[in-house]
């Protein structure tokens, strides 16, 4: 049976679910890891993922993919088991990072272009060998002063519509990532100015795509929230819902089935605050989700710090931050839900 990228599109999305992003490059996991005061080996990210896949009720409920790094979908769980066989156990969708990073972009100082095209029809028919269903590919986009320029935003732009198209030919759902960073370098822009720069990018991304003859319905579209710059002051969860909500509905056309946020920097709470605000008061088009990486696995991580003996409590943190972004997706969060926990 042929597999529609529609229908695993609108799976990915699926009501009350959302991503789980654990993708973390080798360089991101080992910063992520000096936190708890872990050595980053290729056993301890098995046993770290290992552990988050295996927590069967987050993942039945909640989760409705996970996005893995080259290493992940090739290992193994302690006993054996393929780890992309104990997500899809659990209903999931395996899903794969085929970035090779964000690079200086010549004559762009202070600018950047994801790198990965080369060779990457060879790569998605392994990796859809591998199980993967849907990809995911990350442009970085900084504000600062005089910055981005039209040429990194376009030049980004064109390499995640690349990338797009020849995941479709794969038989693989694109998850397209343009990210406006809200803690690069000095962090200190408004909410308006993310709201510019946001808007711009998601233009030209999209008119990159339809040059590109990207199917819209087999895709997600992956962006950051409308928000400050992290060393700015902060503005109200209404606003940040207000301003995102209007600049998607400006800019992304409603045959997208769906819209899954990264966490970018917010605390979990504000993560999840931000987007049941949003499903809450608005009517939009397309699903609005979750595909987290810090803002679920934060938690998860310090409950779990590297020891055996706290798997249990690192699954629980870990099903909690779930749950609570499955109500976000669907409006239902609320404060004293947190508290209660
Ligand atoms: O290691 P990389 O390639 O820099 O990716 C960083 C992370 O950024 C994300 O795109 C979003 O994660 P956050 O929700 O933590 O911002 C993840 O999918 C990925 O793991």
């Amino acid at each position: 049976m042929t597999e529609r990228l529609e229908d695993i599109a609108i799976a990915m999305v699926a009501d009350g679910k959302g991503l789980l992003a654990a993708d973390e490059s080798s360089g991101t996991i080992k910063k992520r890891f000096d936190t708890i005061g872990l050595d980053s080996t290729e056993e301890s990210r098995r046993d770290y993922r290992e552990m988050l896949f295996r927590s069967e009720e987050a993942m039945k409920s909640y989760i409705s993919g996970v996005i893995l790094y080259d290493e992940t979908i090739r290992q193994s769980a302690a006993d054996g088991t393929k780890l992309t066989d104990i997500i899809k156990a659990a209903g999931s969708i395996p899903g794969i990072k085929v970035d090779a990073g964000a690079k200086p972009l010549a004559g762009f100082p202070g600018e950047t272009i994801t790198e990965g095209l080369d060779g990457l029809r060879e790569r998605l028919a392994e990796y859809h060998k591998l199980g993967a269903r849907f990809a995911k590919w990350r442009g970085v986009i900084s504000i600062s002063d005089g910055l981005p320029t039209w040429g990194a935003v376009k030049q980004n732009a064109q390499a995640l519509a690349r990338y797009a198209a020849l995941c479709q030919e794969a038989g693989i759902v694109p998850i397209v990532e343009p990210e406006v960073l809200m803690d690069g370098k000095p962090g200190d822009h408004s909410i308006d100015r993310c709201y510019e720069v946001t808007e711009w990018v998601l233009k030209t991304v999209f008119a990159e795509l339809y040059d590109a003859r990207v199917v819209l319905e087999g895709m997600i579209l992956k962006p950051n929230m409308v928000i400050d710059g992290k060393n700015a002051r902060k503005a109200s969860v209404e606003e940040v819902a207000e301003k995102t909500v209007r600049c998607l509905k400006s800019t992304v056309p409603a045959t997208v089935p769906g819209i899954a946020f990264l966490s970018g920097g917010q605390s979990d709470e504000e993560a999840t605050a931000h987007l049941s605000a949003m499903n809450a008061a608005y009517q939009m088009p397309w699903k609005l989700t979750f595909s987290y990486g810090r803002a679920l696995q934060a938690a998860a991580l310090k409950a779990w710090g590297g020891k055996p003996e706290n798997v249990a409590a690192g699954q629980r943190a870990f099903a909690h931050r779930a749950r609570m972004n499955a109500l976000a997706a669907t409006g239902g969060w609320k404060e004293d839900l947190e508290k209660a926990a």
